[in-house]
């Protein structure tokens, strides 16, 4: 039975159900495009065409009336390829002004909880996020941020804290130091017990006061471990949520290690919140080129029609990171890399990548499709993974530890800090297509990206020009999702010449190369919309459990048997398992190897 008072934007029922849906979506929809501020706006279709110098903005159907009133209003040039641009125009700031706060209703305020705000992910992603929305003039008018955890601490020492942690993305950013004291000011601090109704009750006098007699809409980030998460949903839904407006609670993964826990720990979320309160959240889902998965395949007619069995070879999901645990070792042991990585921010990725069109960008249905996607999928084999776990070494004189030198890690511990996995899709588009993932810590380099391999061209009339290795001269599609976002494509052209000799070349949409603007973190885009109550980037249960049906069965049998990890030296490509598993299935990690 859910306590905490009903969402004003939203029905309290569950958002996936029967009629409240539709109501759920409508308002929604329209409480996305009355309070987010104009420049916070990517939900809105926006095809930019230049960014440098700043081109036309075709808005909702590019219509050619926009353009030509752009002519009209002043200089407009035809660029050499035939892009329309107007050189860039500074509203006047009150102009400004009133866009950004078109949606700040005096009567309404928003109040912030960070739960556990002494911790490592408070200091390192939740303030600076909120502090980027607030330069960039996403939070609504009146709000306030309050830290909540059990060290003591005044406001001013909050202060001093957050903002240790606080830079304008962009050095040079105007007013940075002012906007910084500004929201610094607006930031509080409550010491309190996670499980002390009696300290909720004073966090909620508190927000009383800042909330001033308004309409008041809480949202409480649970940076806290998991094993405290109950006690504290517990306390804020009896003693601290909103008397009339919406509260929501923002929780952070581990959402359980297996299907069980995770079911248990939804059931008991669910004794103090409804299922559209709580707001799962994946920050893989907010990186910038996971966002720009749906458009790249649904607002290009040439990769849709290409994105199934007929045309893929294989797809692999790729994670690695060139540091060990460092600091997060406890946390770690009791996870490893499969529910760590694997389980959440790949599976998520691959839903995305594979499910069917949805029929609206609405988050229901979208969700809607990615549950269908993963109950489709085969449960992973244990012949199917491999696991690693690193190991002290010694490079240029400087020794780089063991996963096990880790203080807080067991010396026997058979944690695997490196899996690599072959995943089927048993269903028509994606039939007999191998879905690889590998994901480790403490590897020769860091990055996120997503590798499409497409097929070998058939009768290719220049097979003798490409040589023995066939494979090698199939089109492939990267996504890299970090460092340096970027889309490239590879594919086969001619050495200019008077010869006949292949080449491979990429057509590359190097981000940094094409817009200026710093991309936002993946933290900053996420709490906007939990803030506003858009669903689409968070996780719901149903996909939660889909989810850990398919990786459950194997994490069981690999801690019965206790199956020993392959170690991997620090600063490794990791374990050769992972190209034996690939080769299973004919294919070469495309991330190895001088052209990457
Ligand atoms: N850090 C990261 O990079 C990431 C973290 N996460 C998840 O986010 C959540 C927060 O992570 P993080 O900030 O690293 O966590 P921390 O270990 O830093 O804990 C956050 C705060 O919770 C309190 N706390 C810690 N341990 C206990 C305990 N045993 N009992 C009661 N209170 C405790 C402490 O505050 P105090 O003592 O002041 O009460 C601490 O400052 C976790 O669920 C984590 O799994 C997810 C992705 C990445
Ligand atoms: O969720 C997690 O993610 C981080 C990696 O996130 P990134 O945005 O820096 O790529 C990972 O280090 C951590 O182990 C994991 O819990």
């Amino acid at each position: 039975m859910a306590t905490f008072a009903p969402s004003t934007h939203c029905p309290s029922s569950s958002p996936y159900s029967n009629d409240s849906s539709v109501i759920n979506r409508f308002h929604q929809r329209v409480a996305l495009s009355s309070i987010r501020p104009k420049q916070c706006r990517p939900r809105k279709l926006s095809l930019q065409q230049s960014s440098r110098p700043k081109a036309v903005q075709l808005q909702d159907g590019a219509s050619t009336k926009k353009a030509s009133s752009a002519k009209s209003d002043g200089v407009v040039n035809i660029l050499k390829d035939g892009i329309l641009s107007v050189p860039p125009v500074t509203p006047p700031e009150e102009s400004i002004d009133v866009a950004k706060f078109d949606y700040d209703k005096e009567n309404s305020t928003v109040s912030i909880t960070v739960v556990g705000a002494s911790g490592d992910l408070a200091k390192k992603k939740i303030f600076p996020a909120l502090f980027a929305l607030y330069y960039e003039g996403c939070l609504p008018k009146h709000f306030t941020i309050f830290g909540y955890a059990r060290s003591k601490m005044s406001d001013a020492e909050l202060r001093t804290m957050v903002s240790k942690t606080l830079t304008c993305r962009i050095d040079k950013r105007e007013n940075c130091g002012e906007k910084m004291d500004q929201f610094l000011e607006r930031c509080f601090y409550h010491s309190g017990q996670y499980d002390s109704q009696e300290n909720f009750l004073e966090l909620d006098k508190k927000l009383k006061e800042h909330e001033d007699g308004r309409v008041a809409n809480r949202l409480y980030y649970l940076s806290i471990p998991p094993n405290i998460f109950i006690d504290a949903v517990k306390c804020a839904s009896k003693s601290a949520s909103a008397a009339n407006g919406w509260t929501r609670v923002i929780v952070e993964k581990p959402f359980g290690r297996d299907s069980e826990s995770s079911a248990a720990l939804t059931r008991s979320l669910k004794q103090y919140v409804d299922e559209d309160q709580i707001f799962r959240i994946d920050h893989y889902l907010g990186k910038e080129l996971v966002e720009n998965l749906s458009v790249l395949r649904f607002s290009n007619l040439i990769f849709e029609p290409l994105w199934s069995r007929q045309y893929i070879r294989n797809v692999q999901f790729i994670f690695a990171e060139d540091f060990g645990t460092e600091g997060r070792g406890g946390y770690f042991d009791n996870y490893g890399i499969i529910r760590d990585i694997m389980q959440n921010h790949l599976l998520q990725i691959l839903a995305l990548f594979a499910m069917e069109t949805p029929v609206s960008l609405d988050a229901e249905d979208i969700r809607n499709e990615k549950v269908k996607v993963l109950r489709s999928m085969r449960p992973l084999q244990l012949d199917d993974v491999v696991i690693g776990q690193y190991k002290s070494h010694t490079r240029g004189g400087v020794k780089y530890p063991a996963y096990t030198d880790d203080k807080t890690v067991p010396n026997d511990s058979l944690t695997p800090t490196f899996a690599a996995a072959a995943l089927f899709i048993d269903n028509a588009r994606w039939d007999g297509v191998p879905f690889l993932m590998k994901a480790g810590k403490a590897l020769h380099d860091r990055r996120a990206e997503i590798r499409v391999q497409f097929r070998h061209v058939p009768g290719n009339l220049y097979n003798k020009n490409i040589g023995t290795d066939v494979d090698l001269a199939t089109n492939e599609l990267v996504i890299r999702v970090q460092p340096d976002e970027a889309i490239y494509l590879k594919i086969n052209n001619k050495v200019p010449g008077l010869g006949m000799r292949l080449d491979r070349s990429n057509l590359n949409l190097l981000y940094a190369a094409r817009y200026a603007k710093e991309i936002p973190d993946a933290y900053e885009r996420l709490l906007l919309d939990a803030i506003e109550g858009e669903r689409r980037l968070f996780i719901r249960s149903d996909e939660l459990d889909a989810a850990w049906s398919l990786f459950t069965p194997v994490l069981t049998e690999l801690e019965k048997k206790k199956i020993v990890p392959e170690y991997y030296p620090y600063g490794s490509r990791g374990p050769v398992g992972s190209h034996y598993l690939a080769a299973r299935y004919k294919v070469r990690w495309g991330d190895v190897g001088s052209e990457q």
